[in-house]
């Protein structure tokens, strides 16, 4: 009753806010890809059928050459065995149908029966055998297959460039990659079928050629409707997949948001399960509307494509009759005709089938093609020069542009952090602090001038080595279901557990470990049996770790964006007190908005636009009248007393 209830009150509640909800199309580049789709006609599939079995070869020969070799001979075998099976059954019919006046009694009938029933029974448990063996080697290697798309997927993921990322529908093309490498699971079984459906037509073919060539052109009639009909479907279905794709990504986005933990505070706080649900329950009717409009289009497709294969049969089927009655071809070969027809129709159907579904697969792995050349044009391209811990890191004249945006967000910016030195940045949100700090880590490169780690540009060197040396602290820091000591060296450990621990001491991270009941092996993943979970603050604490654990195995630059946001006065204090000692030997660079935090720094940048607006001391700076003191200010005059606030 109180479940009724509670669903009475989402469902009404959706259904209030549901009228508000926009018709939420999250806009993508869809439309170059539906239009260039649309294009491709039925010859275009069957043109690319040869090659996308190729493909397919080229994908198992390289997951397991002996599977590859012991499938294709096995499909050679099989057509060989059909064709044998096929003239064997002239002679099992003859035994059957010849004339009685013959004289022949049932034993001479059996006899003359028996070889060639033989030969059927035992090309049809040898073909049967066949089929077992190739199904069981791709249903071992399709997953193998899969996967090495999904690493490539992965790996030219990873290889890009962080603007990448910045490209207006980069995710969604990522997706539909995904997707493609996804459906390439079922590549082989589809190949396969396609080549057993060839084998045996070629076989049926080459009898009924030689039965009487005459029905050879009425067979390949009869498969033309089939073949247009289910090139045109697979395009439907394609472009219906392409179109909704926007709804479908919508869909899991809404799912994620309603279900996952990160958000269940504020969906029940909010209440806005109900406007959410709305949300999903239209997109979900747009999808179905889609879904509609395709399966009604490929049905009457399919309708008209059926009428047409009716009317080919006719006339194969009347071309044979015709044959009998005028003597050309004998009963029992007309018997083995029907044979060989059936058998050809069903190599047909299974090319037909076969290759519409290829087709399809076809074209969701030009979208994984696609993807991996634009993830490959977007791939780092940088020197190979290997730094040691700077002497300094400077920024020239750099200038960094957002791709797609109208007006750079850093503009001919100049600064130095020297070994030894702790620079704070300090900045209104969107001044650009944290493009900067990617831009010092090497992370991205400037759309113009330098970043030189003494004076080496970051795009000389090799990112890697380079990454080595920087230890970051981002603003939205990583949760990884880790344990905890995994959690700080990141699977670099050759510095061992002491480093470990050294690192979460001066972070403050060892009173985490001590409540924990594996201490640093204790998996902190409460998505998984035996995980435990920590508070924003504690999980803070082991980035900082992380961050600390790196910068003593590898001194460079240590960046810090917002570190202590999350934590509380006495962790707060600790952590920047344990940063002096560690920025020695270290480039150091600190974005905080508690300006009270810059005093530890030797030095302040602030930060207006893009550009350094004014830097120092902090006494200097809070001495002075810019931006600085502007803040400083502020935060004085909220300190004292808030407009509205009771005097104490
Ligand atoms: N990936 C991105 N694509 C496009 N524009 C971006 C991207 N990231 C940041 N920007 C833009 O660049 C500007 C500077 O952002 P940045 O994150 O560097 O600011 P910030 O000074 O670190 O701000 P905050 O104090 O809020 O962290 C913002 O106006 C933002 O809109």
């Amino acid at each position: 009753m109180v479940e009724q209830q509670q669903q009475q009150n989402l469902k009404s509640s959706g259904e209030q806010q549901g009228d508000e909800v926009e018709e939420a199309r999250w806009s993508y580049r869809t439309d170059r890809i539906v239009e260039a789709t649309a294009n491709l006609s039925a010859w275009a599939m069957m043109r690319r059928l040869p090659q996308l079995v190729r493909r397919t070869l080229k994908l198992t020969w390289r997951v397991d050459r002996r599977a590859t070799v012991i499938l294709l001979a096995g499909q050679l075998v099989s057509g060989v065995l059909a064709a044998v099976a096929l003239w064997a059954t002239t002679g099992a019919i003859g035994a059957v149908i010849s004339p009685q006046a013959d004289g022949a009694t049932v034993a001479d009938r059996l006899r003359e029966g028996a070889v060639p029933v033989t030969i059927l029974a035992v090309a049809a448990a040898g073909r049967a055998l066949l089929g077992t063996v190739s199904v069981a080697i791709s249903e071992r290697l399709s997953p193998r297959i899969a996967r090495e798309a999904e690493l490539e997927l992965l790996a030219v993921s990873v290889a890009a460039e962080l603007e990448a990322y910045d490209q207006v529908g980069y995710a969604e093309r990522w997706d539909a990659a995904d997707r493609g490498a996804d459906s390439s699971q079922e590549l082989l079984g589809v190949a396969q079928e396609i080549i057993a459906s060839v084998v045996t037509l070629v076989a049926a073919a080459g009898v009924l050629a030689a039965l009487h060539p005459a029905l050879v052109p009425f067979l390949i009639l009869a498969s033309i409707p089939q073949g247009v009909v289910a090139a045109r479907s697979a395009r439907i279905r394609y472009l219906m997949a392409i179109e909704s794709m926007d709804d479908r990504r919508l869909l899991g986005m809404l799912r994620y948001c309603l279900c996952h933990d990160d958000n269940a505070d504020q969906i029940r706080s909010d209440t806005m399960a109900g406007f959410l649900t709305a949300k999903y329950r239209k997109a979900g009717e747009r999808l179905d509307t889609a879904t509609d409009r395709a399966a009604h289009r490929a049905a009457r497709i399919s309708f008209l494509g059926s009428l047409a294969t009716g009317a080919a049969s006719v006339l194969v089927w009347g071309t044979l009759i015709t044959l009998l009655a005028t003597g050309h071809v004998g009963v029992a070969a007309a018997g083995t005709a029907v044979f060989a027809l059936r058998t050809a129709a069903s190599g047909l159907q299974g090319i037909v089938g076969g290759g519409t579904r290829l087709y399809r697969l076809g074209l969701y792995l030009r979208d994984f093609d696609d993807f991996v050349v634009e993830a490959g044009g977007h791939a780092m391209r940088r020197g190979t020069a290997v730094p040691d811990a700077p002497a300094q890191v400077a920024a020239r004249q750099v200038s960094y542009t957002y791709p797609g945006a109208d007006r750079p967000t850093l503009d001919g910016l100049d600064l130095t952090i020297r070994q030894g030195e702790i620079v704070a940045l300090i900045g209104e949100n969107g001044s650009g602090k944290s493009t900067l700090l990617r831009l010092l880590s090497g992370l991205t490169l400037p759309s113009d001038g330098v970043v030189c780690w003494d004076e080496v540009p970051t795009q000389e060197m090799d990112p890697h080595a380079l990454w080595k040396r920087v230890a970051l602290v981002p603003q939205q820091f990583s949760r990884w279901p880790l344990t905890l000591g995994e959690n700080i060296h990141l699977g670099h450990d050759g510095g061992g557990q002491d480093l470990v621990e050294r690192a979460a001491v001066l972070a403050g991270a060892d009173e985490i470990a001590v409540t924990l009941r594996s201490r640093y092996n204790t998996l902190l993943a409460r998505a998984f049996w035996g995980g435990e979970w920590l508070s924003g603050g504690q999980f803070q604490r082991v980035a900082v770790a992380r961050a600390f654990y790196r910068s003593l195995r590898a001194p460079g630059l240590l960046v810090l964006d917002e570190p202590t946001s999350d934590l509380d006065p006495r962790a707060e204090h600790r952590i920047f007190h344990n940063l002096r000692t560690l920025a020695a030997g270290r480039a150091t660079i600190l974005v905080t908005h508690n300006l009270d935090n810059a005093v530890l720094a030797d030095r302040i940048v602030v930060m207006r636009g893009g550009r350094i607006a004014e830097e120092g001391t902090f006494a200097e700076l809070a001495d002075g009248n810019g931006l600085f003191r502007e803040l400083l200010d502020l935060k004085h005059d909220r300190d004292r007393k808030l407009p509205g606030q009771r005097a104490q």
